[in-house]
């Protein structure tokens, strides 16, 4: 069953073309991974996808129902999550508020309620309470829940951030760049992460990454940007041999 269809998606701004007729299909519980050098485009796919942009020409499918055009929040309403390649955390917070937080956009009381605190919103609140430590256990960060977020190692605080996107329940996951900044030791862990979530949490994942041996060690089908235009897509071991790929991606790393 296809989760996620884009059908010939581009963005123009201005003279520069920064994404040309992109054709993305992703399974159930696939992970699939974006790829391509700096500038080729990755993050205004997922910025299309997500409702930050409209693209300029195209239309994306999730779950069966057209959602081009529609703002970032309708689109996490509708079931996909994201991270962002620069970490986006309430540093200052707690490693459950921040969870907690994203859990709010569930909440079904309304803002007087939450003013008086009635009855409905206290059960909320403990359900959403309960709900955020078992994702907190489900991402191994159970025992550092009441850690302020900007303590935490770096690989935890991109864990976090996943614990935070699946918080809104998504069925399409899509992760920029969770290896960024990683050492090889929290790549190799990442790689069982990735692997272990989808499983755990029924998702499909959307990857960008520029670390060589995650995205070949974890992804089923990879997608390859260069200039905007999708030069190869295919299973790793065509990827890695695909001479246009080693052209364009491989050969200037
Ligand atoms: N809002 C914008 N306005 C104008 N140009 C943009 C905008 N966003 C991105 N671009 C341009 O579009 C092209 C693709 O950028 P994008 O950030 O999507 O690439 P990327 O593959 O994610 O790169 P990186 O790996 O460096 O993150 C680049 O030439 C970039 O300068």
């Amino acid at each position: 069953m296809t989760i996620l269809r884009t059908d010939d998606i581009t963005m123009k701004f201005s003279g520069l073309t920064a994404v040309s007729k992109l054709n993305v299909e992703i399974k159930k519980n696939e992970i699939v991974g974006l790829i391509g050098p700096n500038g080729a485009g990755k993050t205004t796919a997922f910025n299309m996808i997500t409702g930050v942009y409209t693209p300029t020409h195209g239309q994306v499918y999730f779950d069966g129902n057209d959602i081009t055009g529609l703002k970032p929040h309708e689109i996490t309403k509708n079931g996909i999550a994201r991270t962002f390649q620069n970490i986006r955390l309430f540093k200052d917070l707690t490693v459950l508020d921040n969870v907690m937080i994203a859990n709010h956009l569930r909440l079904k009381s309304s803002l007087i309620s939450s003013i008086f605190k009635t009855p409905i919103y206290k059960k909320e609140e403990h359900h959403i309470y309960q709900k955020s430590l078992d994702l907190l256990r489900d991402v191994g960060l159970e025992e550092l829940k009441d850690e302020k977020a900007s303590n935490l190692p770096y690989g935890k605080q991109r864990r976090l951030e996943i614990a935070r996107a699946l918080a809104t329940d998504p069925k399409l996951l899509l992760l920029d760049e969770p290896a960024a900044g990683m050492n090889p030791q929290e790549s190799i862990e990442l790689m069982e992460f990735i692997g272990e979530i989808r499983d755990k949490f029924d998702v499909s994942i959307l990857m960008i990454e520029h670390h060589m041996q995650v995205i070949m060690g974890v992804c089923e089908k990879i997608y390859v940007l260069d200039y905007g235009v999708t030069i190869a897509s295919g299973n790793p071991l065509d990827i890695q041999n695909n001479p246009k790929v080693i052209e364009a991606y491989l050969g200037v790393e």
